[in-house]
């Protein structure tokens, strides 16, 4: 039986659009399964819609090309994004083998057309093709999800990295890996003002 989780919110709609249905029964799988299997914590539940589905597919109109998401864990973003933008590639990039598992078995259960799952830290994928951007969620602070993630996009690609409150206060203490990593055009972005009860926020940047 699923677990008593929070009901849809009016903005699913406008969030998902055509691909609701598809949102919404991943919803459900990770309400049925994803305290078992150790991917969200119990008090995650009651806010399941409004703190992580909604709040990663905002994301999903900054995307294009070929996307990675570093640190997919139970599909957030990189498994929400791909459900909302069937028209872009992802490429989930994620080292524990129980969450590439969950990854798979969610991409086939689903039927998702646009997405590889990779078993591998982000430091040690094979950059022979590198990619348009890279997201990541609660990974690590910016100092160090910069270095992770940078050299996996090519010239003119962008990091979309989510953050919280404190994003203008990370961006100020990597500094140093800003210029080392050659990022440009840095800046919070805050989605969802308007449309979701708790906004979202990227840091955007371009990288050289
Ligand atoms: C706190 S979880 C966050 C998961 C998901 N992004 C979310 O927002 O719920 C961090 C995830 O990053 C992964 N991770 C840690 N180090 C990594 C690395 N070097 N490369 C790629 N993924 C990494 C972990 O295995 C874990 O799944």
């Amino acid at each position: 039986m699923t677990p008593e989780y929070e009901a849809e919110p009016a903005q699913a709609a406008l969030v998902f659009g055509d691909q609701l249905a598809v949102a919404r029964q991943f919803t459900a799988n990770l309400a049925q399964y994803g305290e078992e299997l150790g991917l969200i914590g119990p008090l995650e539940l009651p806010r399941l819609w409004s703190r992580h589905i909604l709040n990663c597919g905002i994301v999903a109109p900054l995307l294009n090309g070929r996307v990675g998401d570093v640190g997919s864990g139970a599909g957030l973003p990189g498994l929400v994004l791909a459900i909302a933008r069937p028209d872009v590639e992802f490429v989930l990039i994620e080292p524990m083998e129980r969450r590439t598992a969950w990854l798979n078995d969610q991409v086939a259960a689903l039927d998702l057309k646009n997405v590889t799952v990779v078993r591998d830290r982000a430091e040690d994928v094979r950059r022979d093709v590198l990619l348009d951007q890279v997201t990541a969620r609660a990974v690590s602070a910016l100092k160090k999800l910069i270095p992770m993630t940078a050299p996996l996009v090519r010239p003119g690609g962008e990091l979309v990295l989510m953050k919280g409150a404190g994003a203008a206060a990370e961006i100020d203490a990597a500094a140093k890996q800003i210029r080392a990593f050659k990022l440009h055009n840095v800046e919070v972005l805050t989605l969802g003002e308007g449309i979701l009860d708790e906004v979202t926020r990227v840091v955007r940047a371009t990288v050289e």
